[in-house]
């Protein structure tokens, strides 16, 4: 099976072009092995690009642990670099179909290939049945949870997959690595959650670290990104257009007065190969 890897803004995952390549039945468990940085490939996961009868493509993603999520910000980009660049697609303008419908993506390519793509990442969800989440408020901000052993405020938004948002004065390994994981599996996500850590550096400018449901720490998050943008704007902390710097870049967002949200950034191919099994 031949693969691409590819990453936006450090978000690396494993492509695998399903209108060439065979799949087995069980994708989980294609993705848990390709996506082990140790044992396989090494990823936060898989994307696969499949057919669709509604889009130029459609995408599917798989989390490191073998779930998988409705939505993928920067995999979406790469997605439309892959369509691209590939000869799926060959206008610069493209839609992809995702669990949460189908978005439109501006792709800037440079010498030919893509580098930096701007998807219409829809409408926030604030619908707390929606996101899901048992806080409540609509949109829930800064929702008091318990967890180990204090109280942190958490502001709940779904870009299409849930997210916990908690602005913090550093985003420290402590919050990350340690409150990350117990947020993503407490009770008030029954669905799980994406949990970013973000300071305010500015109106217009923040710092986040992100605990992704089912992959752990990423290096970026696109979705998240969107949903701390959208987080700090309803906190009244941000102006509508930021510069989100993550681990690994930067992305760029607004919230347009039609209430969609644009998120761009850059997107990369490393390498490909073929998967042995
Ligand atoms: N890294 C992604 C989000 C991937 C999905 C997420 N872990 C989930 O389960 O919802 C992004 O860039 O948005």
């Amino acid at each position: 099976m031949k693969f691409t890897k590819m990453h936006g803004a450090g978000n690396d995952y494993v492509y695998v072009n399903a209108f060439t390549e065979k799949l087995p039945s069980d994708l989980g468990e294609l993705a848990r092995k390709m996506a082990d940085r140790h044992f396989g490939i090494g990823g936060d996961g898989m994307i696969l690009i499949c057919p669709s009868e509604r889009a130029d493509a459609r995408m599917r993603m798989f989390n490191l642990d073998g779930s998988e999520g409705e939505m993928c910000g920067n995999g979406v980009r790469c997605v439309g670099k892959y369509v691209y660049d590939h000869g799926i697609a060959t206008k610069e303008t493209v839609t992809i179909e995702t669990g949460r419908g189908v978005l439109t993506l501006q792709l800037f390519p440079e010498n030919g290939k893509v580098a930096r793509v701007r998807v219409n990442m829809g409408k926030p969800i604030f619908n707390p049945i929606e996101i899901p989440t048992t806080l409540t408020g609509e949109p829930p901000k800064r929702q008091p949870v318990q967890v180990a052993g204090r109280t942190v405020e958490v502001t709940a938004i779904s870009m299409g997959n849930p997210h916990g948002v908690v602005f913090v004065d550093e985003p420290t390994d402590e919050w990350v690595l340690s409150i990350g994981p117990k947020l993503e599996t407490h009770p008030v996500f029954p669905r799980r959650a994406n949990i970013e850590f973000v300071k305010v550096l500015s109106r217009t400018e923040f710092q986040m670290r992100v605990w992704e449901r089912g992959s752990g720490e990423t290096w970026a998050c696109g979705t998240g990104a969107c949903a701390s943008a959208v987080a700090g704007m309803i906190n009244g902390l941000f102006d509508r257009k930021v510069l989100a710097h993550l681990r690994g870049g930067d992305l760029e967002i607004e919230w347009a007065d039609s209430g969609e949200v644009f998120m761009t950034g850059p997107a990369a191919e490393v390498f490909s190969g073929e998967w042995p099994e």
